[in-house]
C-alpha cells in the first residue's frame, strides 16, 4: 500500500501520541505547551494520548494529562474509555486515578446549564426600599422584559456555528418606565453585576464603581406593542416551547433566566393569598407577596405561601446490579429514539432516597437499594429543582407504568458511550447536554459507577 507523507499537523499529533506510548513526560509536556489543542487528539482506531498512557501503565503521564483538563469520556473504535483500558490491562492504580479525580476539575461533571450565578443576588437589599427605588431610575440599571413568563430575546447573528442562539434584550430605565404605571406589572430585583474584567478599571481602583443592578419586568402588555421598543432590531419573545427556546442562551444568561422565570411563574400562579383568598402586595424586590388581610394567618409564624415556590424533583440514573448497564425510559412525548433518566416529584414528608426508590419502582417496576446524590439543577419549566442521583438496582425485571412512560430498557455502557461520543444515533438518542439527565449519564460513563 502506498504511504503518503504526513501533514505538519498529523506529524505533531503522531509525536504527541508516541510520547504517551513511551511515557516520555518531558516531550509530552513540551508539545502540550506549544500546542494545547493536542490534548484530546486521536490517532489510529480513535486512541487518545490518555488511552495510550493508560494501556502502557504510565501513571505520571495519565496524571499530567488529567491536570491539563484532558477529556476522560472519549471511546476508541472498540468503545473503550481510558478507564476501561487501564482496568483491562490490570493497571489498577491508573483505573483508580481515572475514577477518583475531582469531578469538577477533571471535567467529568461540568457546571450545569442554568446554574451559573452571573449576578450577585444581594438579597439583603430586597428590603431596602430607598436603595431599590434609587436603582430603578439609575441610567446604568439593566432591565429584562418578559411577556408574562417568556423573555424578550434577539437572535445571535455573529457566530452561526455557536449553540448560543438567543440573547436577552436589555433595556434602560427610559425604555421601560411607562410599564411601571400598570398595576399588573411585576418588577423583580435580580441582583447586581459581579465585578469582572469589563468593569471600569479606574472607577474600581477609586472605589467609586457601583455595580449596575438588574431587574426583570413581567408584563401582560400586548407583545407586539412591547416589541416596538426594540426599534427594528431582530427581537421576539420565546414561545411556549420552553424546552427548545430556553436551552439556547449563553451559560451567563441561562442562570439569570432560571431565576427570573421561576419568580415570575410564581407571581402568575399566586395572585391571591392561598390561605384566605385576599389580595396581596408585592414586596422585597418581587421575592415576597404579603396578604392584605391583616387578620390572615399567613402574617404570623412561618408561611411558605408568601415566598416563591420551588418543586423538588428527583432524577436518577439507575445502574444494573452488574454495573455495566443502566436503565433509561421514554415518555410518549419524546422524539423518536430518545431515552432519558427516570424522574419524579418528591412527595411531602419524603426523603430524596425514598423518592428515588418509589419513582423508579412506580415507573419501571425495578427495585433500588443504594442511592447517591451527585448534583442538582434549577429547571425553570416552571420552577423545579432537579436533584440528580445515581442508584443501584437490586432487581432487573422491567414492568412499565404506561401512564407515565411508554418504555424502559437496560442499555449497556457500550451503547451509551457510543451515543454520547458519536452523537445522534437513531437507535438511542440521549437528552441534550444542557440537561442534568445528560450529565448524569455522562458522569456514569466516566466514573464507571464506582459508588
Ligand atoms: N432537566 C432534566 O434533565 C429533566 C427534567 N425533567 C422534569 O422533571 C419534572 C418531573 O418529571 P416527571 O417524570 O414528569 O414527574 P412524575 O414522574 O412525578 O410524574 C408527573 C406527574 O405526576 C403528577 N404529580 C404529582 N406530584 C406533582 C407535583 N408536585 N407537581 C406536578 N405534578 C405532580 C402529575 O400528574 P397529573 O398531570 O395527572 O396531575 C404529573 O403529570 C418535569 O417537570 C420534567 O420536565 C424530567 C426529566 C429530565
Ligand atoms: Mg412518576
Ligand atoms: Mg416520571
Ligand atoms: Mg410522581
Ligand atoms: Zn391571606
Amino acid at each position: 500500500m502506498a504511504s503518503f507523507p504526513l501533514s505538519a499537523k498529523e506529524e505533531i499529533v503522531e509525536r504527541f501520541l508516541d510520547a504517551a506510548v513511551r511515557g516520555d513526560l518531558p516531550q509530552l509536556r513540551m508539545l502540550l505547551t506549544h500546542t494545547p489543542s493536542l490534548i484530546n487528539q486521536t490517532g489510529y482506531s480513535g486512541w487518545t494520548a490518555l488511552m495510550l498512557a493508560a494501556r502502557n501503565g504510565h501513571y505520571n503521564v495519565v496524571e499530567a494529562l488529567l491536570s491539563h483538563g484532558c477529556d476522560k469520556l472519549p471511546v476508541n473504535s472498540s468503545s473503550q474509555t481510558a478507564y476501561d483500558i487501564a482496568k483491562f490491562w490490570g493497571h489498577s492504580h491508573i483505573s483508580n486515578l481515572l475514577a477518583q479525580t475531582d469531578d469538577r476539575c477533571s471535567g467529568v461533571l461540568p457546571e450545569l446549564y442554568f446554574c451559573r450565578e452571573t449576578l450577585d443576588r444581594q438579597s439583603d437589599k430586597r428590603t431596602d426600599k430607598a436603595w431599590l427605588e434609587a436603582q430603578q431610575s439609575d441610567p446604568n440599571t439593566v432591565y429584562l422584559l418578559f411577556s408574562n413568563i417568556n423573555p424578550m430575546v434577539s437572535r445571535c447573528e455573529e457566530d452561526k456555528s455557536s449553540e448560543v442562539l438567543n440573547k436577552l434584550c436589555r433595556f434602560r430605565y427610559d425604555g421601560v418606565k411607562d410599564l411601571f404605571q400598570k398595576p399588573t406589572t411585576k418588577l423583580i430585583f435580580l441582583g447586581v453585576e459581579k465585578m469582572n474584567s469589563s468593569s471600569s478599571c479606574s472607577q474600581v481602583q477609586e472605589g467609586s464603581w457601583e455595580p449596575p443592578a438588574w431587574f426583570a419586568i413581567g408584563t401582560d402588555e400586548d407583545a407586539t406593542e412591547l416589541l416596538k421598543r426594540c426599534r427594528g432590531k431582530n427581537c421576539f419573545f420565546t414561545t411556549f416551547s420552553p424546552k427548545i427556546d430556553l436551552l439556547t442562551f449563553s451559560e451567563e444568561e441561562a442562570g439569570i433566566v432560571a431565576h427570573a422565570r421561576a419568580v415570575l411563574v410564581w407571581h402568575n400562579r399566586y395572585s391571591f393569598c392561598p390561605i384566605c383568598g385576599s389580595g396581596t402586595s408585592v414586596e422585597e424586590g418581587g421575592h415576597k407577596r404579603r396578604c392584605l388581610n391583616l387578620k390572615c394567618r399567613s402574617l404570623k409564624g412561618v408561611y411558605n405561601t408568601c415566598y416563591p415556590q420551588i418543586d423538588p424533583v428527583v432524577i436518577m440514573l439507575v445502574v444494573h446490579p452488574d454495573r455495566n448497564q443502566c436503565l433509561l425510559g421514554r415518555k410518549k412525548s419524546f422524539p423518536v429514539g430518545m431515552f432519558s433518566c427516570l424522574a419524579g416529584f418528591i412527595e411531602p414528608g419524603e426523603a430524596i432516597e425514598d423518592a428515588v426508590r418509589r419513582e423508579v419502582e412506580e415507573e419501571s417496576g425495578v427495585k433500588v437499594g443504594l442511592v447517591r446524590y451527585i448534583c442538582s439543577q434549577p429547571w425553570p419549566m416552571p420552577s423545579n429543582l432537579m436533584i440528580g442521583c445515581l442508584a443501584i438496582a437490586t432487581s432487573t425485571n422491567i414492568k412499565v407504568d404506561q401512564n407515565e412512560i411508554e418504555e424502559a430498557r437496560w442499555f449497556t455502557r457500550q451503547q451509551i458511550a457510543e451515543s454520547l461520543h458519536r452523537g445522534a444515533n437513531p437507535a438511542l438518542m440521549l437528552p441534550p447536554s444542557q440537561t442534568i439527565a445528560h450529565q448524569l449519564i455522562r458522569y456514569w460513563i466516566c466514573k464507571n459507577a464506582n459508588l
